[in-house]
């Protein structure tokens, strides 16, 4: 299996002998937002075999790593292969997870580059029966039965909240609900009121897997998802979702993300640093 321990730690290994830091921090960026990564301090960048650019360096003093760009379901990656990189951040010795997307707005609310917090999740592939921990349990990454009710730590959460109280960013920060669905295409008229009925804020195409194994270990998360279009709810609309658009928006709000991770991690700092 593709995200075996031995495969992992294998990884996890090679990465330590490039690179003396020891991140306690992972950023996964979405897309359009693997600009994160270049406001690191003392970078080593890791190009992967495939996609993913593992960027590790300092941010408000922290050290961290940031994935630039990651395996998508819809690009015909195993969720096995999707989840690989959470559990090899976590042999290196990662402890809070941020992971970011660029996500569709089902909240009549929501405008065009919203900055949303996940409070929770719908996991289409889950209600569907595909999960990333089927299969034998590994108990050196997590117990058989993980609760997923906590998943999004509501400490990490209000450290976010101070951040974007002291930023200035209030009017454009909402909470919600993310739910994934296997992509590449967008979703019909018809999905997206089934998923505005079903509780849903955020539609996308990524996330849920990672986290549900980030959790599975044991990391502390924080999942952020930027509002880039908002779904067609009726057949009147002339507007059609593209990824142009969304990568677009993503870049748009780009920097506001950036002082916003750059903030929390410091408040992170403070908050487990005693001195
Ligand atoms: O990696 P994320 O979830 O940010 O990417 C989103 C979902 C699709 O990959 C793409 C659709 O425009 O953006
Ligand atoms: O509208 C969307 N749907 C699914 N994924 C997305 N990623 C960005 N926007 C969207």
């Amino acid at each position: 299996r593709r995200n075996s321990y031995e495969m992992c730690k294998e990884t996890a290994d090679w990465l330590r002998a490039r690179t003396a830091q020891c991140p306690k921090t992972a950023i996964i960026c979405g897309s359009g937002l693997g600009g994160l990564a270049e406001v690191l301090d003392n970078k080593t960048y890791i190009p992967g075999h495939q996609n993913p650019i593992l960027v590790f360096g300092e941010l408000n003093g922290q050290p961290c790593v940031c994935m630039q760009g990651r395996f998508h379901y819809y690009e015909g990656y195993s969720v096995g292969m999707v989840t690989f990189p959470i559990r090899v951040l976590f042999l290196l010795g990662v402890e809070v997870l941020i992971v970011t997307n660029a996500a569709g707005g089902l909240n009549p609310s929501f405008q065009v580059g919203d900055i949303m917090f996940i409070r929770d999740h719908i996991s289409m592939f889950g209600l569907g029966g595909q999960n990333p921990l089927r299969g034998p349990n590994d108990e050196r990454f997590g117990v058989r039965f993980p609760c997923m009710s906590d998943a999004y730590e509501q400490d990490l959460l209000s450290l976010a909240m101070e951040s974007v109280q002291e930023l200035g960013f209030v009017s454009f920060t909402r909470e919600g609900v993310y739910c994934q669905l296997a992509g590449p295409s967008y979703e019909t008229i018809a999905e997206c009121r089934v998923l505005q009925a079903l509780g849903a804020d955020a539609v996308g195409m990524s996330t849920i897997p990672e986290v549900i194994v980030a959790r599975h270990c044991g990391l502390r998360i924080l999942g952020i998802s930027l509002i880039t279009n908002k779904v067609m709810m009726s057949y009147n609309s002339q507007e059609k979702a593209n990824h142009e658009e969304v990568l677009r928006i993503s870049v748009v709000r780009a920097e506001a993300l950036q002082k916003l991770v750059t903030c929390l991690l410091g408040k992170l700092g403070e908050s487990t640093n005693p001195l």
